[in-house]
């Protein structure tokens, strides 16, 4: 399988008025196609730094990133973003805001290709019904679905989520995770998905990388196999405790709250 991100010892500092803040250090992460991967660690280690350079808004002091082959040096179309708090446009209906990113992007759609495209992503994430209905007339759960339509509309290479469900309640965020199963089913894309919950990075993820503390590193790759199931009971089977003791574990050492015996 190819790779579709090559992150190729990538080491980056913020310029702070105390000087430089050094984020990421020589780090290596390679996501092949069609693969989703979550990307976990301890708080301001640098996740969304990660994410802003794979879709070309920063550059790295050192180090390369590649995105299906070629070298990312500014802003990519073939990236898809979602976020922590959707941004609507409160002037559109629901459907014109999931349509946004194809009147951006170059295209030959016609408007009912991009009018049928947008309704079928909507469907597929339960909003048949809602696609003339203001933002403000949606729950945060209904918005985040939304936005993960406009997020992946116009086919981006990958889709790349900040903490997408984190504003959500418990029992919402569930019914999304099995959401986003559903939308890779039908629409398969590569992903990075940046989270503080393990349960949804081994619910949603094919491999889960914990980056160290800050300056980050990747400290460790798990590759989740949990036989292709997607019902959220797997995560009560005795394959999925065990790698999530394992990423706990890992995360305490990121923390400097345990030491790695292998390593020591
Ligand atoms: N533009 C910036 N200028 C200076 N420092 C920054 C900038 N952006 C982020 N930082 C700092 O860099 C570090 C890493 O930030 P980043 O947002 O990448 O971490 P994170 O792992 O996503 O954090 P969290 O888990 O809390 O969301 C933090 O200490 C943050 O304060």
């Amino acid at each position: 399988m190819t790779n579709l991100i090559d992150i190729r010892g990538v080491t980056h500092a913020y310029k702070t008025d105390k000087g430089p803040l050094p984020v990421l250090d020589d780090l290596n992460i390679s996501v092949p196609e069609g693969d989703f991967c979550a990307v976990v660690g301890p708080s301001g280690c640098g996740k969304s730094t990660l994410t802003r350079l794979v879709a070309g808004l920063m550059k790295p002091d050192t180090g390369e990133v590649w995105l299906h082959g070629e070298r990312v040096v500014s802003p990519r179309s073939t990236v898809g973003m979602a976020f922590q708090n959707p941004v609507m446009l409160e002037w559109r209906t629901i459907l014109q805001n999931v349509l946004l990113p194809l009147e951006i992007v170059p295209n030959k759609m016609s408007r009912k290709q991009k009018e049928d495209r947008g309704r079928e992503l909507l469907a597929l994430v339960g909003l048949e019904g809602f696609e003339d209905k203001r933002p403000s007339e949606l729950s945060g759960g209904m918005r985040q679905r939304a936005s993960l339509c406009r997020a992946i509309v116009h086919k981006p290479d990958v889709l790349i989520m900040d903490e997408p469900f984190g504003a959500l309640d418990a029992f919402t965020r569930e019914d999304l995770w099995q959401t986003m199963h559903a939308l890779r089913a039908e629409e398969p894309f590569t992903g990075v998905l940046i989270t503080h919950d393990l349960r949804e990075s081994v619910y949603l993820a094919d491999e889960v990388i914990v980056l160290s503390g800050r300056p980050a590193t990747a400290q460790h790759v798990e590759n989740v196999k949990l036989g292709g199931r997607t019902d959220l009971e797997v995560l009560y089977t005795q394959e999925a405790t065990e790698i999530l003791h394992r990423l706990r574990h890992q995360i305490e050492i990121a923390q400097g709250r345990a030491t790695d015996e292998k390593a020591a």
